[in-house]
C-alpha cells in the first residue's frame, strides 16, 4: 500500500493518494485545482494509474481539482449522494466498500460541517474531510452546517473507531499533519475531553469566523465537480 499526504500551502489543504502497489491502482482524495500538475507527476512516478477522484465534501475555501483530473486520467469522481451532484460518477452511501485494488475503503457518512461530509477508513487509517480536524472541527456556518449533527457523528462515528486509528484531516492551520482517535478524544479543544454536546454546540455557534475568501467562486465550482466551463 502507498499512502501520501500532500499539501497546498494556501488554502492548507490536504490531499491523499493511496494507492495499491500490486494493482497499480489509486485513489486521490480531496484534491485542489491548482495541485493537479504536482499531483498526476507524482502517481507517474510511483506507477499508479489514477481509478478513483474522492471529495470529503463540497469545499468552501478552494476549487477541486477533480474535473480537471478527470478529463486527464478518465477516473470516475465519487462523493456523498447527499451533495446530489450530477456532473459525479458515483454517490456514495454511508458504509459502502469501494475497492481500490485489493484495499477496502469504508465511506461514513459524518455530516455537520457540511450536510454531505464524508469520511473514509482504510487500514489504520480515517480521512475525517473538514469534520474533525487536528485539536478542532470544522465549522458549521453554511452549507447546511449542524453543529448539532457534527458533534453525532463525531462522538457516535468517529470517536467510535480504535483509539489507534490515525486522523488525517482535509485541512491543518496549526502545522499538525496527523493525530489519532485516542488523542482527540482527549485534547481536542471543541470536542474532546467528553465535552457535552450542549458546550459543543454554544463553542461551534460562536467561533465568528470570516467566510472563505474563495467561497462564492468554490462553492459553485465544486457543485460542478471543479468545472468553470459554464460560470
Ligand atoms: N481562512 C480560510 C478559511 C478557513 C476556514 O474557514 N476553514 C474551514 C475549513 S475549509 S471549509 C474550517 O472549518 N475552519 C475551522 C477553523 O477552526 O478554522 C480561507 O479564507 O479560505
Ligand atoms: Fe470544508
Amino acid at each position: 500500500m502507498i499512502f501520501r499526504q500532500l499539501q497546498d500551502p494556501e488554502s492548507r489543504t490536504y490531499t491523499y493518494i493511496l494507492g495499491d502497489v500490486e494493482a497499480k491502482e489509486a485513489v486521490l482524495i480531496d484534491s485542489v485545482s491548482e495541485q493537479t500538475e504536482r499531483d498526476f507527476k507524482l502517481l507517474q512516478e510511483l506507477g499508479l494509474r489514477l481509478k478513483l477522484i474522492l471529495e470529503t465534501h463540497v469545499h468552501a475555501d478552494h476549487i477541486t481539482g477533480a474535473w480537471k483530473l478527470r478529463q486527464q486520467t478518465g477516473a470516475n469522481i465519487a462523493l456523498s449522494k447527499l451533495s446530489c451532484i450530477d456532473m459525479a460518477d458515483q454517490l456514495l452511501d454511508d458504509g459502502e466498500t469501494i475497492y481500490i485494488g485489493a484495499i477496502p475503503v469504508k465511506t461514513i457518512a459524518t455530516p455537520g460541517h457540511t450536510k454531505s461530509c464524508m469520511s473514509f477508513l482504510f487500514d489504520n487509517k480515517v480521512l475525517t474531510g473538514d469534520t474533525l480536524l487536528i485539536r478542532a472541527a470544522g465549522r458549521c456556518d453554511f452549507q447546511e452546517g449542524s453543529a448539532e449533527q457534527l458533534y453525532d457523528s463525531i462522538t457516535n462515528k468517529l470517536f467510535s473507531l480504535p483509539d489507534s486509528t490515525l486522523v488525517y484531516p482535509a485541512h491543518d492551520y496549526r502545522g499538525f499533519t496527523c493525530s489519532t482517535i485516542g488523542e482527540e478524544k482527549r485534547f481536542n479543544q471543541r470536542i474532546g475531553g467528553g465535552k457535552s454536546k450542549e458546550k459543543f454546540i454554544e463553542t461551534m455557534n460562536n467561533l465568528n469566523l470570516a467566510y472563505p475568501k474563495k467561497m462564492d467562486v468554490a462553492v459553485p465550482a465544486n457543485l460542478r465537480c471543479g468545472s468553470t466551463d459554464t460560470l
